[in-house]
């Protein structure tokens, strides 16, 4: 079993409220109270001329500069977009389609493969639904491996080219994170040979890694609403694709919430809280939500990075000194799983030793 399978286990979801996404359909003309959020005035980035200019940084990864820039990046903002990564463009407009062919199937089909409450893979909301009082305007499909037993159902006859492109995602997606994170780790200083969970070749001590559809319908009062609530991912790195309709922001302490814009094919890439951890606080895991429009349907893909089952993920004895004390007590993906799933936002704080 995979730590997250096996966390989800530790910690099924209780109420079926937060695995069953809304029927959108049925629900076009009013916002229910049940996904009516307090008004979000902080959605419009801050009038201050001076802050209105900061951005997330967009990174184009094949310059030399490269990894300096990344390294500012994850420093000061935990995020950035990346540019010219050679994953096809042809590939992420197959991917859209896909994803959109998967969401506009009838309720009671995607209700086929709803998650159950004790598993991760399938239809339904995303996971931190249990954290708010209200309910998200979203409706997400989680896969880890091969999609085929779902999308089988989904469609009894006509499921390979769904999982075929979401096989052949997957196998970039991961080339693309592990490129990336060579040059973090190269950035910091840090022998990536060093590194042993990012270096074996045992299959039982590969990568594991998650991939989340998210589709965002139009929405009658998007003032209102939420698409995906304010959190930071529990990765060590996600590439999240937002094809071309807006909604995703990035929080920047002492600015708000600012708009990462869409670039034809550019990934926003998230420092998760377990590099955060890995790396000693160097670099800062990013919060970030998504919000929903009146006119334009929006999907997503997140991919998940995270560690090999049963590695514990602490720091590299090159970034811990007398001024940087080791800030976080060792801890594997199922463990940090479990305290993301009981404590949400205090998950760091939780494993933060007491210096
Ligand atoms: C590997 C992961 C990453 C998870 C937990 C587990 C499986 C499902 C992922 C998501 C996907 C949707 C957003 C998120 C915030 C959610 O609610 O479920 C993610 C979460 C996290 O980053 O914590
Ligand atoms: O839809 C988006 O742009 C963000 C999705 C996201 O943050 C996630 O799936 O973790
Ligand atoms: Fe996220």
């Amino acid at each position: 079993m995979n730590s997250v399978s096996e966390s989800f286990k530790t910690k099924p979801i209780t109420h079926l409220k937060h695995i069953v996404p809304l029927d959108f359909k049925a629900a076009c003309n009013n916002l229910p109270d049940s996904h009516t959020w307090n008004h979000h005035d902080d959605a419009q980035p801050p009038a201050d001329p001076l802050t209105q200019q900061e951005t997330v940084p967009v990174i184009d990864i094949a310059i030399p500069q490269a990894m300096t820039l990344i390294r500012e990046a994850c420093e000061k903002w935990g995020a950035f977009q990346v540019t010219n990564h050679g994953i096809p463009i042809e590939l992420l407009d197959q991917i859209e389609l896909q994803t959109k062919r998967l969401f506009a199937l009838p309720s009671e089909q995607k209700l086929k493969v709803l998650r159950s409450p004790e598993d991760f893979t399938g239809y339904g909301l995303p996971r931190i639904s249990n954290f708010f009082s209200k309910l998200m305007w979203s409706e997400g499909f989680t896969i880890m491996g091969s999609p085929i037993d779902h999308a089988r159902q989904l469609w009894p006859n006509d499921h390979i080219d769904f999982c075929n492109a979401m096989g052949e995602y997957q196998n970039e997606l991961r080339g693309l994170t592990e490129r990336l994170l060579r040059l973090m780790f190269g950035s910091l200083g840090l022998q990536q040979q060093n590194i042993g969970w990012f270096n074996s070749e045992i299959e039982s001590k590969s990568p594991q890694a998650v991939l989340q559809l998210n589709s965002y319908p139009v929405c009658p009062e998007p003032n209102q609403a939420m698409g995906m609530a304010p959190h930071t991912d529990t990765s060590l790195l996600t590439l999240v694709y937002q094809g071309s309709v807006s909604g995703l922001q990035v929080f920047k302490e002492n600015v708000g919430w600012l708009p990462v814009e869409p670039i034809p094919g550019a990934f926003m890439v998230t420092v998760g809280d377990l590099m955060h951890i890995f790396c000693n606080g160097r670099f800062k895991p990013a919060l970030h939500r998504a919000l929903v429009n009146k006119t334009s349907h929006r999907i997503s893909t997140a991919y998940f990075y995270g560690p090999p089952k049963d590695v514990e993920i602490s720091p590299p004895s090159e970034l811990i000194d007398r001024d940087h004390p080791v800030l976080y007590r060792p801890v594997t993906f199922k463990e940090y799983l479990d305290a993301k799933g009981t404590h949400f936002d205090k998950a760091l704080e939780f494993i933060r030793h007491m210096n």
